[in-house]
């Protein structure tokens, strides 16, 4: 049987064995012998096209970005959506000229946002998936700050540069409420996938109460209450975004300070949607502890975020590592982190559960 707990043998610089591994492959990628050899075998010319494919992409992706802002922000996706339209009435209706029209329409199908059949255009399969997408046109919108953010990248990681997502973000006490109304219209849009992938991770139907904790506008709550009628629910949120948000009839209101305040009792389940990797560990644990304490035996507290994989899934750190260095608050954490902390903050065990998507969102559950 192998013995996991067992030191993996080192070298003599007490380097892990991968690390050679990994540099021989390094100097054979950027050997010129090997790149001749790879280009005239058929599997490798294959392999080396989709590689140099992949590196392409990276390296233009920030265009591909800003064509899919062009085309949401000219208003033309939606047009698209409704109707087919000739390149006059497109540049009609994006306020551009026919040839800008056109240059951003042969973009955007370059990428399987539009199409061209015959005298028209109409959505690509892409185009077509994005209007699907509740929320993502938001996002969309919203990437212009963090964009703006990420124009010096070295600047955010060192933090001299950036600020225009954190100043969404910092609607502390006395700040204007029609921020905190931005954000949590925005949290709201991307919300039905999020709770899409809580509904179908967990049976929500065997609890009594439900508190959600930095539940924002309350939608999380709408979509879980829409599922299960039973089902109590309670919000939690700073004094001001409950203020910003409407009254809704059956669901109790809990204005508070997660960092300061106990969370009101009698709830069995509470729930975190988003909410743990806004935070660095510090404030983190205290949410956790705090959510701990109000829970009575048998309580239970479901984790649902997109979560981190190491060297995987760009959703994790690349894109929530550098969004969250934009809001200067955070960072994205791997299953395995966040038990870690629960069990600091006196959970006796937690699971993960499946989630269909979770680039959207994965899920764990903590028992008191
Ligand atoms: C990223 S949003 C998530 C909102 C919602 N859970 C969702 O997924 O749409 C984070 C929420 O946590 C709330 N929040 C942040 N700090 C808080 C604090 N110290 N006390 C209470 N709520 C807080 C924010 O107001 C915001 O509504």
């Amino acid at each position: 049987m192998l013995d996991s707990k067992r030191p993996i043998p080192r070298d003599q610089a007490g380097r892990h064995p991968g690390l050679a591994l990994a540099q021989w492959r390094n100097r054979l990628i950027a050997s010129p012998r090997f790149q001749a050899l790879a280009q005239r075998l058929l599997p490798g010319r294959w392999i080396a096209r989709r590689h140099a494919r992949r590196l392409f992409d990276l390296t233009a992706g920030f265009v591909y970005s800003q064509v899919t802002a062009a085309l949401v922000e000219s208003g033309l996706l939606r047009t698209l959506a409704d109707m087919p339209l000739t390149l006059d009435q497109a540049a009609g209706a994006a306020c551009l000229t026919p040839h800008a029209t056109r240059t951003l329409l042969l973009a955007a199908a370059s990428l399987d946002l539009t199409q061209h059949v015959g005298e028209h255009w109409t959505l690509g399969v892409r185009g077509a998936a994005l209007v699907a997408t509740p929320g993502l046109e938001a996002m969309i919108r919203h990437h212009r700050l963090f964009y703006a953010d990420l124009a010096d990248p070295l600047a955010l990681l060192r933090g001299s540069g950036g600020g225009a997502l954190a100043s969404l973000w910092d609607y502390a006490p006395g700040s204007d409420p029609a921020d905190a109304r931005t954000y949590s219209e925005l949290m709201s849009a991307t919300q039905p996938m999020v709770a899409a992938q809580a509904l179908a991770a967990y049976r929500f139907a065997r609890h009594r109460r439900l508190l959600d904790i930095g539940g924002g506008s309350g939608a999380f709550l709408r979509a879980v209450g829409e599922s299960v009628p039973g089902l109590a629910l309670g919000l939690f949120d700073r004094p001001q975004v409950i203020a910003a948000t409407a009254a809704e009839d059956g669901i109790a209101r809990h204005p508070g300070d997660f960092r300061h305040d106990p969370l009101p009792a009698g709830y069995d389940l509470h729930s975190l949607v988003r909410v743990l990797h806004d935070h660095d560990d510090e404030p983190a644990l205290a949410i956790l502890a705090a959510s701990r304490a109000a829970l009575s035996p048998g309580g239970r507290l479901l984790i649902v975020e997109p979560m981190a994989a190491p060297g995987k899934a760009p959703e994790g750190h690349a894109y929530f590592g550098l969004y969250l260095t934009a809001m200067r608050s955070g960072r994205p954490r791997t299953p395995d982190e966040i038990r870690a902390m629960l069990r600091a903050a006196g959970f006796s065990k937690s699971v993960q559960r499946p989630t269909p998507l979770p680039l959207v969102a994965s899920c764990l559950v903590a028992t008191v």
